[in-house]
């Protein structure tokens, strides 16, 4: 499978178009919409998420609630382009009217692709950077990742996302009995912790960060369950599953490091510490005795759960503000904003699922096959027993 994004921020919609869907899935608007939600909540978010109510239109590729192998389209509107209308649209309006809609952005804001995508494609007006170097793009990325997340349901292949810190603040002794559990009880907190004494002091931290004009980033993790063995490969670099975890984790806006399983902790602990012993028995087959390297070796699943962590860095727009220089005076300045999130690692705990579940299912059908869900089920279920046995 494929999928390609387009849209702006402010603009008037967001589109995906996700190609090399298999044929006879079972998918309605509601499947998607649940998690276009989800990603829209989370304590810390500002008051854009107020405006938006994020629903998808399904255009192409399903009829009557079954895909039909086309690529499907897939569209969410941005209500706040009622706003823009004259600020975003594609028809040219003269300088003189540009003017009056709004000055053009000049003042590059530090952490975003301002300055830096302003010289790589010219633009004296960074708002041609910012609308879309803008989060406002996960949100088809995780209708995209709805759609993966649907195929791996079929499979009982289940995804959970939760957040481990914000802010310093650390989730401790987090367990759960199954993915099933993990998103359960995360959905039940605010910021999509387990540990319900961390889950309210990282508000507090949340709280305290937008009160100082500060913001703050945090770890979130992904947990997914009942891999078969042997997605992904050794043979080549760019065909390792846990490389095209780590890449599409990274990919995420404000994501700075990404680990699987035990992944830096590696660095201070013996082998012995690190590896997963190996054990055999007639009903699981091949399974470890623990799962400290994360679902993978050599580049592919082990068919313990995969476990991925990413770090999102704070959020860059502070209302305390941070100097910058603007590009057409060169003089200093500092910004000030009109809103802006002070915290979004909740969300985008939702997106780092989303991800995840798009690289899954895509080493799935690689695997298995693209064209039905059937023939497809049928390749996993004999492959599943082999491996059993094997
Ligand atoms: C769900 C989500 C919401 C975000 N909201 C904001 C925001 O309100 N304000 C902001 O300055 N950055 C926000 N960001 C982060 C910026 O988009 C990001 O830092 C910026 O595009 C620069 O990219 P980089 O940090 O990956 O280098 C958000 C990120 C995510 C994942
Ligand atoms: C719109 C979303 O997130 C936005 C991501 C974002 C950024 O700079 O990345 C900045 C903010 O946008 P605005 O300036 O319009 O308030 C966030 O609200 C969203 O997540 O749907």
């Amino acid at each position: 499978m494929r999928y390609l994004t387009a849209g702006e921020s402010h603009g008037p919609q967001l589109t995906t178009i996700i190609e090399g869907v298999p044929a006879q899935l079972e998918l309605l608007a509601e499947d998607v919409n649940k998690d276009l939600a989800r990603r829209q909540g989370g304590y810390g978010r500002g008051r854009r998420m107020q405006i938006e109510k994020d629903q998808v239109q399904i255009l192409s590729g399903v009829r009557h609630g079954k895909t039909t192998g086309a690529p499907i389209a897939l569209v969410v509107e941005n209500k706040d382009w009622t706003h823009w209308t004259k600020i975003m649209g594609a028809e040219p309006i003269g300088e003189e009217a540009e003017k009056e809609v709004k000055r053009k952005l000049t003042r590059p804001r530090p952490g975003h692709a301002d300055l830096n995508g302003a010289i790589k494609y010219g633009h004296r007006d960074m708002r041609n950077v910012l609308e879309r170097s803008s989060a406002r793009e996960t949100t088809v990325r995780v209708a995209a990742g709805a759609v993966a997340k649907k195929i791996l349901a079929s499979f009982g292949i289940k995804v959970g996302g939760h957040v481990l810190e914000i802010g310093g603040v650390k989730a401790e002794h987090v367990t759960y009995e199954s993915v099933e559990d993990l998103q359960t009880r995360s959905e039940a907190s605010q910021v999509r912790c387990l540990d319900e004494e961390a889950s309210v002091k990282m508000m507090e931290a949340i709280d305290a960060a937008k009160k100082d004009g500060d913001s703050i980033g945090g770890i979130v993790e992904v947990v997914v369950e009942n891999v078969p063995i042997g997605l992904g490969s050794y043979v080549h670099y760019d065909r390792k599953l846990d490389a095209k975890l780590a890449a599409a984790v990274m990919s995420i806006n404000a994501f700075k490091g990404v680990e699987i399983g035990i992944g830096f902790e590696a660095a201070h602990v013996p082998g012995s510490q690190v590896h997963d012993e190996i054990i055999w028995d007639e009903q699981k087959g091949y399974t470890r005795k623990t799962n400290r390297l994360g679902g993978f070796e050599g580049g592919m699943t082990t068919g313990m759960p995969i476990v991925v962590r990413g770090v999102m860095k704070p959020i860059p727009t502070l209302y305390k503000p941070l100097q910058s220089v603007d590009i057409d005076t060169k003089e200093p300045f500092e910004a000030s904003i009109e809103r802006s999130d002070s915290c979004a690692v909740p969300a985008a705990s939702v997106v780092a699922e989303s991800v995840v579940a798009w690289e899954i299912a895509n080493a799935l059908l690689e695997a298995f096959g693209h064209d039905q869900m059937e023939t497809i089920q049928e390749n996993v279920e004999r492959h599943q027993s082999k491996a059993r046995e094997f």
